[in-house]
């Protein structure tokens, strides 16, 4: 299959490990016969300094014609205090919702030789398999007005949701809950927020159309302990748009460390933008150590999401399986006896284990 990919590094670590997934996908290209084209854009921090926004037209365009979309991550000290450089209609808030990416998915199992990595006991977290899908064009990032009053000294953010949105995202996890193991927590503030009891509603009205699916509501502040004293209990978990946001880089401690996390942003036809749930963390940024698992897995999500390609997304999941099993972990990580590597050492190594075939059925089955 011919593909065209486009890559935005975006900023700090962002730059450095989207190498390492083109690298990844051009092997598996290489092996399954495929050709994938790529054209690498500016987004964030990176386009402020180049063309003076941090959300070209021609990154905007570039995006629109592709089959799929990889990012690194944005942001960073020297662009974040910018006025409105985080506003709806710009950056990465501004993609997401210009290609209308209203789902985000973010699948959190963690690997067996990683379990020691993780602060939380190993009985606890062993066997936890979730998947968290988080609506991503709507909301409290994205309301207005959203600004400074009473010379500066008060403010407002608006929490908006339109019905419609809810109902596409609730029924999507509905879905996604219908092919894993058939049960959905529903997380809301439903004692406090207007959003929230709508949200509600419509969870319960759209569980009439998927009785195979047992429903839970859980307020958010429970779900959040719940989530790293339970991780068992959960299989699918559906939130609005802040939640989703805390809630996922609170469970990427189940895995060890917040840059194992792929995930992906989808629309119904099935386009999508895929980057790690990590941003471009600054305080690690241009050492050369940042863990590139969760970029090369959100690769996977590409082709597993965009291009139906199952068998070589499982294939790069487990080659990640395999240089984890050999001890092979970057600081951010720790395994037992195993040897600490940089990024590019870890893009080796898992670029050295694609070669080989065998692919586990405990790794595919969690990310579907
Ligand atoms: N999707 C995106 O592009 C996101 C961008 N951001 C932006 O990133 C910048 C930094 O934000 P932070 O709050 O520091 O969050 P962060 O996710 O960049 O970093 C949090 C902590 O996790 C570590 N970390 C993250 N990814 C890692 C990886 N792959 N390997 C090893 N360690 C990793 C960092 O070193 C840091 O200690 C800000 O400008 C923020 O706005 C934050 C989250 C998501
Ligand atoms: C701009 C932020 C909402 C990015 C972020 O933290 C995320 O998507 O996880
Ligand atoms: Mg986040």
């Amino acid at each position: 299959m011919n593909k065209q990919i486009i890559l935005l590094p975006g900023d700090g670590i962002g730059k450095e490990i989207i190498e390492s997934a083109k690298l990844v996908l051009n092997s598996v290209a290489s092996e399954y016969g495929h050709r994938f084209t790529f054209h690498q854009h500016a987004i964030g921090g990176d386009a402020i300094d180049q063309y003076g926004t941090p959300l070209p037209e021609d990154t905007i365009k570039a995006c629109q014609n592709a089959d799929a979309i990889l990012l690194g991550a944005v942001g960073g000290k020297k662009w974040d205090s910018l006025p409105g450089y985080m506003r709806p209609e710009k950056g990465l808030l501004g993609i997401r919702k210009t290609l209308g990416l209203f789902a985000n998915l973010r699948p959190v199992k963690g690997f067996s030789s990683l379990l020691h990595a993780s602060p939380l006991k190993e009985d606890v977290i062993k066997g936890s398999d979730i998947l968290i899908i988080r609506e991503l064009t709507g909301g409290l990032y994205f309301g207005q007005p959203s600004e400074r009053r009473e010379n500066g000294n008060a403010v407002v953010d608006t929490l908006y949701y339109h019905r419609s949105e809810m109902e596409r995202i609730i029924d999507k996890a509905f879905q996604s809950a219908r092919l894993r193991n058939k049960r959905l927590t529903s997380v809301d503030k439903a004692n406090v927020l207007e959003s929230s009891r709508m949200w509600r509603e419509i969870v319960e009205e759209k569980s009439k159309d998927y009785p195979d699916v047992a429903v839970e509501h859980l307020l958010v502040d429970a779900a959040a302990m719940k989530l790293i004293t339970q991780p068992n209990h959960f299989d699918v978990i559906v939130t609005e748009n802040l939640f989703g946001d805390i809630l996922s880089d609170e469970a990427s401690v189940l895995t060890g460390s917040l840059g194992m996390l792929p995930s992906a942003s989808i629309r119904s036809d099935g386009v999508g933008l895929y980057e790690p749930v990590h941003g471009s963390a600054p305080d690690i940024a241009g050492k050369g150590i940042a863990n590139p698992l969760g970029m090369i897995l959100s690769a996977a999500l590409m082709l597993r999401h965009s291009f139906q390609m199952e068998e070589e997304a499982a294939e790069i999941e487990e080659a990640v399986n395999e240089t984890l099993e050999q001890g092979y972990y970057t600081a951010d990580l720790h395994i037992k006896g195993g040897k600490q590597i940089g990024t590019k050492e870890m893009t080796e190594m898992v670029l050295e284990n694609l070669t080989t075939k065998s692919v586990s059925d405990s790794i595919c089955s969690s990310y579907a």
